[in-house]
């Protein structure tokens, strides 16, 4: 392929996702990632919920690229450590072993970028939510942005003008996407660190948040004293912890929602969200068709234009030197498949 062919292929990318990409290449790709969730949600029933919740800081960051996923290196500064990541991502280890086990039947084909993809969807499924044909065809970025993970990410305090701008500064609409998206905290859990301001000292007022329901107060106060551990794990959904439903929905209406981002959609007056998490409390139907929906746009967050991609084999490190040789070596030039060539690899 020329030059000018691969460039417009990458720039394309993001336009040319299909649930059927892998048909061809890897028609077992989604069998596969669902076996190896289902065994680690035998012994890791939260498994399914880290997993979306990679998905979803992958894709607020340049795009979904698998850039969440990259280890410190050399030149990588990765995202890992970034502040809302950092001793709180999970689930690393389980999109190894899925890549592992993809690479076994289907070598060098599928990105990491569509395995977290596929990988949401399935654990979404696996509690119970919805199914969907998920869009496939990511390509793996090169790079980390640590300091776009600090600032893209929305931080558990955040008002709904403030995720709002969060959500508008990736193209997500602002209130459906914001709202249906939110309900993914309907499993997984919260460290008491993200929560206890409103518990004790809300925004420095010296008081519990107001929109807090006093008996749940008293329950999270008991799991989360203060000064106490901040690690310690509450559940998202204290209704139904581990089942992908519409409780999250209800919760809020009781002030039961565990994060203050939660409460605020449906506690903060005039806000166009309050009457959204109405309709998918009472309508779970209508809460999985929006979710799927956004889901899907979410998924569709494009690395910004001109961003090259690759198929890495290792979902922690990009490929490098020798892949590049031998990408090299095929035609001459570079691979029409996406492969990044390096100054490195160009003086070799
Ligand atoms: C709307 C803005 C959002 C904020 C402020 C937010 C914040 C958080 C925080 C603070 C945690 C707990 C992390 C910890 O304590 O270690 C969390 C967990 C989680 N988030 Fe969000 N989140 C948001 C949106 C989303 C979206 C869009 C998704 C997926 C579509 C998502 C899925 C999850 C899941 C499933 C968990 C539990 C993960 C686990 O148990 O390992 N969140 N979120
Ligand atoms: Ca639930």
């Amino acid at each position: 392929a020329s030059l000018m062919g691969m460039a417009l292929f990458l720039s394309c990318n993001a336009q040319q996702l299909a649930p059927t990409f892998y048909s061809p290449t890897c028609p077992s790709v989604t069998n596969i990632i669902r076996q190896v969730l289902v065994n680690a949600s035998a012994t890791d029933p939260r498994i399914g919920a880290s997993l979306i919740r990679l998905h979803f800081h992958d894709c607020f960051v340049n795009g979904c690229d698998a850039s969440v996923l990259l280890d410190n290196s050399a030149t990588i500064l990765s995202e890992k450590q970034a502040l809302p990541n950092n001793n709180s991502l999970r689930g690393f280890e389980v999109i190894d072993l899925m890549k592992s086990r993809v690479e076994a039947s289907c070598p060098g084909v599928v990105s990491c970028a569509d395995i977290l993809t596929i990988a949401s969807e399935e654990s979404v499924a696996l509690a119970g939510g919805p199914s969907w044909a998920v869009p496939l065809g990511r390509l793996d970025s090169l790079t980390a942005n640590r300091s776009l993970a600090n600032s893209a990410l929305p931080p558990p305090f955040f008002t709904v003008p403030q995720l709002k701008a969060a959500f508008a500064a990736v193209g997500l609409n602002t209130t459906v996407d914001l709202v249906a998206l939110s309900g993914a905290h309907t499993f997984g859990r919260a460290q008491c660190g993200g929560f206890v301001d409103r518990l004790y000292n809300f925004s420095g007022s010296g008081n519990p948040d107001p929109t807090l329901n006093a008996t749940y107060l008293q329950t999270l106060r008991q799991l989360c004293p203060r000064n106490g551990n901040a690690s310690v794990l509450a559940n998202l959904d204290r209704a139904t912890p581990n089942a992908f439903d519409s409780r999250y929905f209800s919760n809020l209406q009781t002030r039961e929602g565990l994060l203050q981002s939660d409460q605020e959609l449906f506690s903060t007056a005039g806000e166009d969200t309050v009457a959204i998490v109405n309709r998918f409390s009472a309508n779970q139907t209508a809460f999985f068709q929006s979710f799927v929906a956004s889901m899907i746009r979410m998924g569709n967050i494009a690395p910004p234009p001109g961003s090259r991609g690759e198929i890495r084999r290792n979902c922690r490190v990009v490929n490098g030197a020798s892949t590049l040789i031998t990408t090299t070596a095929t035609d001459g030039s570079e691979s029409d498949l996406g492969y990044e060539t390096t100054p490195l690899a160009s003086s070799i």
